[in-house]
């Protein structure tokens, strides 16, 4: 028997309150720690990411201006969807699919597989759309989206800086020459009944007069493209990543994009190696997976013979273009 008996009447009330309370904490601090893993969340960071618990606790800070910060979008996944701070603007097939996968192996980045062409293309569908596309993130993590049709669309500076004045823009660029042979591949594998490159190339071949109507040719003309860009953004805004040497040197290239990024060097060469059947350098490990991972077969494709002679003028009609291109940059991308 008891020498100090609980009334009954109080056991009855006090006994599961107590139990409740403590299925309460331990449901909640058990949901803390997995539901920052759940599907579609953030790779798990390395060190101090906070956790889920933490940031409820932690969210004191103001916002970045058109943040996600409802409640419902908190509880159905770990993080807030928000605007991109950094985009691969460009150029077309210059390695843009390349470096975007290979910057999504960085914990402190997330990006959005597909290309949204939100500045160019749907505009009109509004941020709130726009920032719906993107991933969640973390305090500290940078949001991105890369669309190489920016590069060359005349409203997107516009329409970027009045986004953020503080986006930081990617630009991978590579010669303008294997450039548009690249591009006319592309179009070809999607309709084989296109015209022959020589044929849309020249307006006309026996002067050698370059059909700069083509809109493959006019992609190339990077110099024209970038001084749109800079009545806009400031040359310190934006990182001009080698196509050449993204093949050739991918840790390389990657070091001086996360040294723009403001992020560690956490991508080196330790997480590349090189595919002899592929051709390319590849990831030992994909985000979010144990496999090595190469493009997918769309990129680097054989590209068809063209006549030597159609190269060198092209290469004539690129060069001052090129060099222009290298002074407002300062950097010689060595096309010639
Ligand atoms: N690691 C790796 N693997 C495969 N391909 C690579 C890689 N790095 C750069 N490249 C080059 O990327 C070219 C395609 O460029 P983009 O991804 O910018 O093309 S697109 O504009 O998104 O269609 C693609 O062009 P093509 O060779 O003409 O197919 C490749 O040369």
């Amino acid at each position: 028997m008891d020498a100090n008996p609980v009334p009954p009447v109080r056991r009855r009330i006090v006994l599961p309150l107590c139990t409740m309370l403590f299925l309460c904490l331990y449901m909640f601090y058990s949901c803390a720690g997995p539901c920052a893993s759940l599907p579609g969340s953030a790779p798990s960071a390395p060190s101090a990411q906070p956790g889920l618990l933490s940031q409820v606790l932690l969210r004191a800070e103001p916002r970045a201006p058109g943040e996600d910060t409802s409640i419902s979008s908190f509880y159905s996944g770990s993080g807030t969807k928000k605007l991109p701070q950094a985009i691969i603007i460009g150029v077309k097939k210059g390695g843009t699919r390349a470096l975007l996968e290979f910057l999504r192996v960085h914990p402190d980045i997330r990006a959005v597989g597909a290309e949204p062409h939100f500045f160019d293309r749907n505009y009109d569908k509004g941020l709130d759309w726009y920032r719906d596309l993107m991933p969640r993130t973390l305090d500290g993590q940078i949001t991105m989206e890369k669309t190489p049709s920016y590069f060359v669309t005349k409203e997107a500076p516009a329409r970027i800086s009045a986004m953020s004045k503080d986006a930081k823009l990617i630009v991978v660029v590579r010669d303008p020459v294997t450039r548009v042979i690249s591009d006319y591949t592309q179009t070809l594998s999607k309709r084989p009944d296109i015209p022959t490159f020589e044929s849309l190339t020249f307006k006309n071949r026996t002067t050698g007069l370059i059909d700069i109507s083509w809109s493959a040719i006019q992609i190339g003309i990077y110099a024209k493209h970038l001084e749109n860009w800079l009545q806009y953004f400031p040359m310190s805004q934006i990182l001009f990543v080698s196509g050449e040497r993204l093949i050739t040197d991918p840790a390389g290239e990657l070091g001086r994009v996360q040294d723009f990024l403001g992020l560690k060097r956490i991508i080196t060469d330790k997480h590349f190696y090189f595919n002899k059947t592929k051709g390319f350098p590849c990831l030992k490990k994909a985000e979010g997976s144990s496999k090595p991972h190469c493009l997918g077969k769309t990129k680097g494709r054989t590209h068809p013979d063209i006549h030597p002679k159609v190269v060198q003028r092209l290469r004539e009609f690129y060069r001052p273009f090129n060099m222009k291109f290298y002074q407002m940059t300062g950097q010689d991308f060595g096309w010639d």
